[in-house]
């Protein structure tokens, strides 16, 4: 049988707290790191977030962005990153960011989330300003083969606001509709599992106020909340629960460059350091 990713999610929470480390290989990083900025360069870099990741968080989180900047080769790179992060246990969102017609981000879900494809992920961020209706293909990839989505909402970058606080015809902004729709979704999937989350989540930074965009807690009771802004954009773990409130539960707290500034010989230390902060913020 098949566990759904909400369930995943859930049990990953339990046993190893809800840090996400993103991989971004940013150029400068690189140079800190005495690494290329080339395929190579981000592939030993990706694998040693992997490593480090590996017994002290949950999750990673490529920024695909990274990869794709020296293409095939960058590619390649990545294939080999997510290998060994699913070798190592660590689930894997990709942070990829996708959206089109619903004909074409089928295609995309098919990339990221088809068991045993070479990109193989757990799950992926996804775009749903042409409207939710066109990611369906890839909610029901996803659900089918015990993968995730998390569907950017209000997002960390301050000049997001304008247009995600804007007001639909339902009266709702267009951050609280998209999670109002993905609310309906976990809540009717038959494959919720006995977590109670549900295997669509959403993205709100850690930078945003849920009332600025009229999104409640209780619209957020069975979605997972992938949750940038930490660290190197501001937000504070200290502040995460008072943040989310009562859907605090559901957040995956996530940090990029604030863990991996570390360096490769400060980066295991970080990662557990950020776990513990977490983890009592969250107690
Ligand atoms: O709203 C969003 C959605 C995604 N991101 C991504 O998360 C990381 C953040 O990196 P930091 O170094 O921790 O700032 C990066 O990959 C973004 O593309 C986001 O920041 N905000």
């Amino acid at each position: 049988m098949t566990v759904s990713f909400g369930t995943r999610l859930a049990e990953a929470f339990v046993s190893s707290g809800r840090l996400c480390v993103g991989i971004d290989p940013h150029s400068y990083l690189l140079g800190e790191w005495q690494l290329a900025d080339s395929a190579a360069g981000v592939r030993d870099f990706g694998l040693r977030v992997v490593e480090a990741a590996h017994g002290r968080a949950a999750i990673i989180k490529p920024q695909v962005a990274f990869y794709e900047r020296h293409g095939s080769a960058g590619y390649a790179a990545l294939e080999d990153v997510l290998a060994a992060a699913r070798a190592a246990g660590l689930l894997v969102i990709a942070d990829v960011k996708r959206g089109d017609v619903g004909t074409s981000v089928e295609a995309y879900g098919e990339a990221w989330l088809t068991p045993g494809s070479p990109l193989e992920s757990d799950a992926m961020t996804i775009s749903a300003f042409q409207g939710v209706g066109s990611i369906r293909a890839p909610h029901e990839l996803a659900l089918a083969g015990g993968k995730g989505l998390f569907v950017l909402a209000a997002t960390s970058n301050p000049e997001a606001a304008l247009l995600q606080r804007a007001v639909v015809d339902t009266g709702q902004s267009v951050a609280a509709s998209i999670v109002g729709d993905v609310h309906d979704w976990n809540t009717s999937e038959t494959t919720a599992g006995p977590s109670g989350l549900g295997s669509t989540g959403v993205v709100i930074g850690a930078t945003v106020g849920l009332a600025d965009y009229g999104i409640t807690a209780g619209a957020l009771s069975t979605t997972p909340i992938l949750a940038p802004g930490f660290g190197h954009q501001g937000a504070l773990v200290s502040d995460a629960t008072t943040l989310f409130g009562a859907a605090s539960g559901n957040v995956i707290v996530s940090a990029s460059r604030s863990i991996l500034a570390a360096g490769p010989s400060g980066i295991a230390d970080a990662v557990e350091t950020q776990s513990r902060e977490i983890a009592e913020a969250f107690a």
